[in-house]
């Protein structure tokens, strides 16, 4: 176990969550249903094969994915999922589930049976089994998946970024300068310099993301390792880098970001984005199962674990902090602060 559990406040903040339905920016949102014969047509599909699209969007209209008129099932719309997945907009994270349905990802679920069976595989995950390498070393051998990683994260930012900007901003006001650890090609930086201009933002990320970028809308790019130090800021923000490694790696990387940010005294603070398994919001359907099945993808993909509170306390106090206050979002994610 790690360390002992000072007290610690959890906290509902959106009272009033804004709807994913409102939330993709695109004309496309308010398009009108589309007949099969319409949707065959646009996605030249022959009539021979009209039936067998028809019960593919049968299996979809169940799933949530499209709706349908209930007496004639004759149209089909967008429903607040697909919206989320149309192209063109920024909360669209069509580039995410491309990551998860990309065989060099998914492929990895097939060793899933015999790695839990080999005790010789503790240190590499499956994902790593298969490919030689993990995640994060496959820039050089397959680039083209790395680049497809990098944006799927990116919009993955562009989406739970804005859900933040509109419920939880408050979180960033008064922060002077804010280090994104692991902040990938900058997206959530450039959003918060947006809304904080005063805010000094810095991405921090490893070589082959950072690449030769130096200044980027007045967001500031930084090469290095988190496993070594971390840039000095006010505050550190870790989003869903924690839940990819396991405790003992958390700690370290926590440790890191406290060395970073001002103490107790002088007010720093790590802002974590993260999933906190059960602490989600009341209208969301689905969405514990959803959060173990992203589990499962770092059972097969990563070092980490999606984490429940207790889990969260107990690396947060390992690494020396004193407090902490979780936000659930509408979704699946959560904001935690975290006080030295
Ligand atoms: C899951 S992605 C999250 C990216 C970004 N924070 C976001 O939410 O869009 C993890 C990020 O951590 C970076 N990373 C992995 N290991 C790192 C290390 N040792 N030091 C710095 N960054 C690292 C990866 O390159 C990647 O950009
Ligand atoms: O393969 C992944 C995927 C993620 C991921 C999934 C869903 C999200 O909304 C955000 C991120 O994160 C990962 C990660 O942090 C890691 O260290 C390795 C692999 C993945």
């Amino acid at each position: 176990m790690l360390g002992a559990s000072p007290s610690a406040t959890s906290n509902q903040c959106l009272s009033k969550p804004p709807s994913i339905s409102a939330s993709p920016r695109s004309s496309t949102s308010t398009a009108k249903p589309m007949s099969l014969a319409q949707l065959t047509t646009s996605l030249s599909i022959p009539d021979s094969k009209s039936d067998h699209f028809r019960r593919l969007m049968r299996a979809l209209v169940h799933q949530g994915i499209f709706s349908t008129d209930q007496e004639t099932q004759s149209s089909y719309s967008l429903t607040p999922t697909s919206q989320l997945m149309l192209p063109g907009n920024s909360t669209s994270i069509t580039q995410l589930l491309r990551v998860f349905i990309d065989p060099t990802t998914s492929d990895s679920a097939y060793v899933l049976p015999s790695w839990l069976k080999s005790s010789e595989e503790t240190t590499k995950t499956p994902f790593a089994v298969l490919h030689g390498h993990e995640i994060f070393e496959l820039a050089d051998e397959k680039p083209e998946f790395t680049k497809l990683y990098n944006e799927g994260m990116a919009s993955d930012a562009g989406l739970v970024m804005d859900v933040v900007m509109r419920s939880c901003r408050d979180v960033f006001d008064g922060v002077e300068s804010l280090v994104d650890v692991g902040g990938g090609n900058g997206t959530t930086a450039m959003t918060l310099k947006k809304a904080f201009p005063e805010m000094k933002c810095t991405v921090f990320d490893l070589q082959h993301v950072i690449q030769d970028k130096m200044e980027i809308d007045g967001v500031r790019f930084v090469t290095g390792d988190f496993f070594q130090s971390v840039p000095p800021a006010s505050a550190a923000l870790l989003k869903s880098i924690l839940h990819g490694w396991s405790d003992e790696d958390c700690v370290k990387i926590l440790k890191h970001c406290k060395a970073a940010i001002p103490n107790k005294d002088n007010g720093g603070k790590i802002i974590i984005i993260d999933m906190v398994v059960g602490a989600v919001t009341d209208n969301e359907v689905n969405a514990i199962e959803t959060q173990l099945f992203s589990d499962l993808l770092m059972l097969i993909a990563a070092k980490g674990k999606e984490r429940n509170e207790s889990e969260w306390r107990d690396i947060i106090f390992a690494a020396g902090f004193n407090n902490y206050k979780i936000t659930p979002l509408i979704g699946l994610r959560s904001v935690i602060e975290v006080y030295p």
